[in-house]
């Protein structure tokens, strides 16, 4: 059973303990229409990737790491009578629920699943419209016709455990989300950071809550030491996001004293940092080669008061920047693709520099990436390859699948 307690000053510590989601029905509910609101580029066939998921699982298991599954720990949560009801009515309401009749409606549909699992499950999946026949009423909100297909709406990005929340040293970024449909998934997080009983009696800090004005996705949070993160300014994080995040930081009795801003191309294939920029070892990382510069970076630097940092504008290659804020005498960049071109792109797109590191310098990665795997192996890094014909449909690598909750300090 987990034992709620977080830790993570790296990237590339020896993982302990590991948050996943296994892809469930809500893959199911993905039609070509919700596609793009859904944030998928195609539609996965549930048991391969499933079964793909499972194989990803057992490298952890293999390599001793715990694993964690979300919908477990939210079950444990809904276990308390008084919690499950609280967390019912909001979640509800965030599905855009309003009509006391409906809400009345819905939560009969979700109270006819005893078993906690199985309502968590349910949850994820979303309501096809035909499953709950609404009557007569006086509302004509509730009456009026519609073509749409769900009551509420499945969460197919579940599965991308990396993004609505982040372990970082030993709080959390409870994140607000760019988007609707992914805003929706931090309630999970929210309860079991809140009422988990093996987490809370921690009592987590909380660095970024979903509540805060400025979107922050944890695909961009990279810990690169316990002095330096990186944040990625990308299509999914504000800037604003990053001032607030490091002013909690930085005076919280926290050893980080530096945050990275990546200002890096607002488009889909580089949503967040970590589809561009991972670390492997504590020399080496794998990057996509268009973002290797010069590039803009800014540094915020702790102050000596609360709520006091300072910034500075760096503009160089992406190595210089490395070597001179993890004060390494060299670095070593494994491009993607090995150089800007065809396969940068095509390995990029299917997460090629989107490795997980689960040791420094040993890794998982998805096996289609070959190109980018025969070079990391060149590099001496140990490979730990895995299928992803169907997980990567949704546009997310061995990192954006994984939060680790625990890893071992450096
Ligand atoms: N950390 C990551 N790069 N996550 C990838 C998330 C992919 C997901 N479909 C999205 O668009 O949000």
């Amino acid at each position: 059973m987990f034992d709620g307690k977080l830790q993570v000053y790296s990237e590339i510590g020896v993982l302990k303990k590991v948050m996943l989601h296994r892809p469930g029905m809500e893959i199911e509910n993905l039609t070509p229409e919700l596609m793009n609101r859904l944030l998928f580029d195609d539609i996965p066939y549930l048991r391969v990737a499933q079964e793909e998921h499972d194989a990803f699982a057992d490298v952890f298991r293999t390599c001793g790491v715990e694993v964690v599954y979300l919908e477990t720990l939210m079950a444990e949560v809904l276990q308390d009578k008084a919690t499950r009801a609280i967390f019912m009515d909001e979640f509800i309401a965030e599905a855009g629920i309003v009509s006391p009749y409906r809400v009345a409606m819905v939560k009969a549909y979700y109270e006819a699943f005893e078993d906690a699992e199985a309502l968590v499950k349910a949850l994820m999946t979303g309501i096809r419209r035909e499953r709950i026949t609404f009557g007569l009423t006086h509302s004509l909100a509730d009456l009026i016709e519609t073509q749409y297909p769900f009551i509420i709406d499945p969460m197919p990005n579940l599965y991308f455990t990396r993004d609505p929340y982040a372990v970082i040293g030993n709080g959390v970024s409870l994140n607000k989300m760019r988007t609707l449909t992914r805003r929706r998934e931090t309630i999970f997080a929210k309860y079991i950071f809140e009422h988990h009983p093996a987490v809370k009696q921690h009592q987590v800090p909380l660095w970024y809550d979903r509540e805060d004005p400025y979107a922050i996705e944890g695909g961009d949070e990279l810990i690169l030491s316990d002095k330096v993160i990186a944040i990625g300014v990308s299509q999914r994080t504000d800037a604003a996001a990053v001032d607030l995040i490091a002013k909690r930081i930085f005076h919280a009795g926290q050893p980080f004293e530096t945050i990275l801003a990546f200002d890096i191309p607002k488009t889909r294939a580089f949503m967040h940092l970590d589809t561009v920029f991972t670390m492997v070892d504590y020399d080496t990382f794998t990057i996509h080669p268009e973002i290797e510069g010069p590039l803009t970076v800014y540094s915020i630097q702790r102050g000596d008061h609360p709520g006091e940092y300072i910034i500075e504008k760096e503009h160089m290659e992406l190595e210089a920047i490395l070597m001179k804020y993890l004060q390494l005498d060299k670095v070593k960049l494994i491009r993607c693709g090995g150089k800007p071109g065809i396969d940068a792109g095509r390995e990029q797109w299917n997460d090629g520099s989107n490795t997980l590191a689960i040791a420094p310098g040993e890794v998982i990665v998805y096996a289609r990436n070959h190109v980018t795997n025969r070079l990391l192996e060149a590099a001496g890094i140990k490979l730990h390859v895995i299928q992803s014909s169907e997980l990567s449909r949704g546009r997310g690598g061995p990192r954006c699948m994984s939060m680790p909750l625990y890893r071992d300090q450096l």
